[in-house]
């Protein structure tokens, strides 16, 4: 949880990081459906993107067309958007108490600009603190698929593979490094959890993560059975309820 300059109670910010194809869409979507069922409000959002202006940025950066793009321009580009989102949508969302679950954010810069393309990992620091506005997620949950090659596989096999998804194995795997590092570096607010199991274990370990935070979760980890988590296994699609458009209701429950 988080709080203001003037110390009042703010909303809660968990990011979830990750290489291609590690979970986070799946395992965002199930918390997301979880945390309306009672009640809180939740704003589910994707980086880049969540704003009319991050949408636009993020097709351009993912546009595999985009070939020619630089570096510096990538990193920019993202860098873009996240003020953006920061600005239009998640510190509005937190000062009013809801919960922010955000696939990727500034962590997903470090990995994939600074490690990924070795550019100067003290400017992409910096650049992160600049579009963040102070902004840091309260938990941070790091996924991780069984391999980069797997990771790939699972992303692409839907729709092709957009710019950054074609960078190869090797960009891949240095990305995948870096997160273990970046998680290693802040253990407080970094938890890793392992992809490899079925859908209801890893979603379990992400729930364990967050039990801290979300004291309800405790119940639902200690029944024994599993049920809570069982739907993530059938082919049946969750409620649905939860998607990338911002608020969906008002908040009952704070977080404690
Ligand atoms: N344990 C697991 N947790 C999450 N997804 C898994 C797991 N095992 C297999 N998958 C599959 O991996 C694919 C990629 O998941 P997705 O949530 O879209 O990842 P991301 O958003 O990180 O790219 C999906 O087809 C999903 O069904
Ligand atoms: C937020 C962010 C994403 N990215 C990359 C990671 C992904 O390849 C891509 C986002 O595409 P996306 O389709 O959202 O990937 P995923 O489902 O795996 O999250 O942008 C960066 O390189 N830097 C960043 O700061």
């Amino acid at each position: 949880m988080t709080s203001n300059k003037a110390g009042q109670r703010r909303g809660v910010f968990v990011s979830f990081e990750g290489g291609e194809g590690a979970g986070k869409t799946t395992h965002i979507r199930f918390l997301a459906e979880t945390l309306e069922a009672r009640g809180f409000e939740v704003v589910r959002l994707r980086e880049p993107g969540g704003t009319a202006i991050g949408d636009k940025l993020r097709s351009i950066v993912l546009d595999p067309g985009n070939a020619a793009m630089c570096d510096a321009c990538e990193l920019l580009v993202y860098e873009a958007a996240r003020a953006q989102i920061v600005e239009e949508v998640i510190k509005p969302a937190l000062d009013r108490g809801a919960v922010v679950l955000c696939d990727r954010f500034f962590d997903s810069t470090t990995a994939y600009q600074a490690y990924g393309r070795g550019i100067d990992a003290d400017f992409v620091r910096r650049a992160n603190q600049f579009a963040c506005q102070g902004v840091v997620p309260d938990r941070t949950i790091l996924l991780v698929p069984p391999s980069t090659k797997d990771g790939l596989i699972r992303a692409t096999k839907n729709d092709g593979a957009d710019r950054l998804e074609s960078a190869g194995v090797e960009f891949h795997e240095r990305v995948r490094n870096a997160f273990a590092e970046i998680a290693a570096d802040d253990p407080k607010r970094i938890r890793t959890v392992y992809s490899a199991d079925k859908k209801s274990k890893t979603s379990q370990a992400v729930f364990a993560e967050l039990a801290d935070i979300f004291p309800f979760m405790v119940e639902l980890l200690a029944d024994e059975s599993g049920a809570h988590f069982a739907p993530l296994d059938t082919k049946k699609p969750h409620t649905g309820k939860a998607t990338f458009a911002a608020p969906v209701s008002h908040s009952k429950n704070g977080a404690e």
